[in-house]
C-alpha cells in the first residue's frame, strides 16, 4: 500500500514541480509576495487531489477551544470582528485577517522535486506538536496586510514553566519568532530567521493570556526588519520587546541546493 502510494506521488512529481517553478520563481516571488500564498493554495489544492495519498483535512490550531480562558476567548473576538465590516450592503471583509495554523506547514505546502527529502512522518511544527489542549502554547495570529502588522493572541499552558510560575524565555522567543515569522513570511514569501534580539522586561504568568504585537520596521533588499513587543491583553503592561531580521531565500537554500 505504501509503496504504490509513493509510486503515485512519483507519477505526479513532474507536474507539480513545473506548477511550483512557475509560481515560486523568485523574481515572482520579489515582484508579488502574493505569490507564495497562491502558489501555496495551489499546492494544497493539487496535493489533496492526488499528490498526498495520507491527507486528511487539516486541524486548525488557531481555532478556540475549551482550554482557552475569557481573556483570550475576548481577544479573539475581538480581532475576529475587524475580520468582516458590515456595510450598509451587506458584509464585506475588513481590514483583519484570522490566519490558520497547522502542525505541518511543508505538509500543505509540499514543493515538487523536493518532496521525497521534506517528507518527515514524524515531524511537527514546534508550537503545535502537543495534542492537549492548553498545556503549552495556545494562540492565533490576525494579520493585517494594509497596515503590514500582525497581532497574535497567546495563552501560555503550564508545560512552559520557566522561573517558577513564570513563562521560560525560550517560549517566549519562540513565540517572538513565530509570530514575526509569521509577517515576514506573509508579506515576502519563504524566508529565514538571520537575527533575534530580545528584551524581556517584565516576568510572564503562567496561564496568562498576553498579545504580541508585530510590524514591518522596513526591507531592505533580501532583508525583512520586523519589530516585537508582547504586551498584556489592555496594553498596560510591557512584557517583551524584540527586533528580527529574517532574509528571503529561496527553498532550495533549505535543502542545500
Ligand atoms: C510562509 C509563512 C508560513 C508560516 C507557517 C509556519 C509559521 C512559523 C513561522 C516561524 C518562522 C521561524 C523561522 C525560523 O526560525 S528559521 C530557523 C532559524 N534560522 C536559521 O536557521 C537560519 C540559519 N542561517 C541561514 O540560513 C543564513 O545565514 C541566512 C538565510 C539567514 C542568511 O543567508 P546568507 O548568510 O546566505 O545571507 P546573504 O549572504 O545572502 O546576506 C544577505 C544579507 O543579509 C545580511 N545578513 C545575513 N545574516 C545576517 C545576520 N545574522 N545579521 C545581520 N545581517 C545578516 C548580510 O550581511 C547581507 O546583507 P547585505 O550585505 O546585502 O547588506
Amino acid at each position: 500500500m505504501i509503496r504504490r502510494c509513493l509510486q503515485a506521488v512519483r507519477r505526479f512529481i513532474p507536474h507539480y514541480h513545473a506548477l511550483f517553478q512557475d509560481a515560486v520563481s523568485q523574481r515572482g516571488l520579489a515582484e508579488s509576495p502574493e505569490l507564495w500564498c497562491s502558489a501555496h493554495r495551489s499546492a494544497r489544492g493539487l496535493s489533496k487531489m492526488s499528490l498526498w495519498p495520507f491527507s486528511v483535512s487539516p486541524r486548525d490550531f488557531s481555532q478556540p477551544n475549551t482550554s482557552w480562558n475569557a481573556e483570550m476567548q475576548e481577544v479573539y473576538d475581538h480581532y475576529n470582528a475587524l475580520c468582516e465590516v458590515k456595510t450598509e450592503e451587506g458584509e464585506k471583509k475588513g481590514p483583519w485577517r484570522k490566519l490558520p495554523s497547522y502542525n505541518r506547514s511543508l505538509k500543505y505546502a509540499t514543493g515538487g522535486v523536493y518532496l521525497s527529502k521534506i517528507i518527515q512522518s514524524k515531524a511537527r511544527l514546534f508550537t503545535r506538536n502537543i495534542k492537549e489542549h492548553g498545556a503549552t502554547f495556545e494562540y492565533v495570529v490576525f494579520m493585517n496586510k494594509q497596515e503590514k502588522r500582525c497581532v497574535c493572541a497567546f495563552q501560555a499552558g503550564h508545560l512552559l514553566e520557566g522561573p517558577p510560575g513564570h513563562v521560560h524565555g525560550g517560549a517566549i522567543a519562540t513565540m517572538i519568532d513565530t509570530v514575526t515569522g509569521t509577517l515576514a513570511g506573509y508579506l515576502a514569501g519563504p524566508i529565514m530567521t538571520a537575527n533575534l534580539n530580545i528584551n524581556y522586561r517584565s516576568p510572564i504568568p503562567l496561564g496568562s493570556v498576553v498579545v504580541l504585537h508585530s510590524a514591518l520596521d522596513r526591507t531592505e533588499g533580501k532583508k525583512i526588519f520586523v519589530t516585537c513587543r508582547v504586551t498584556s491583553t489592555d496594553e498596560s503592561k510591557l512584557h517583551t520587546e524584540a527586533t528580527a531580521l529574517f532574509i528571503s531565500v529561496n527553498m532550495g537554500h533549505l535543502f542545500g541546493t
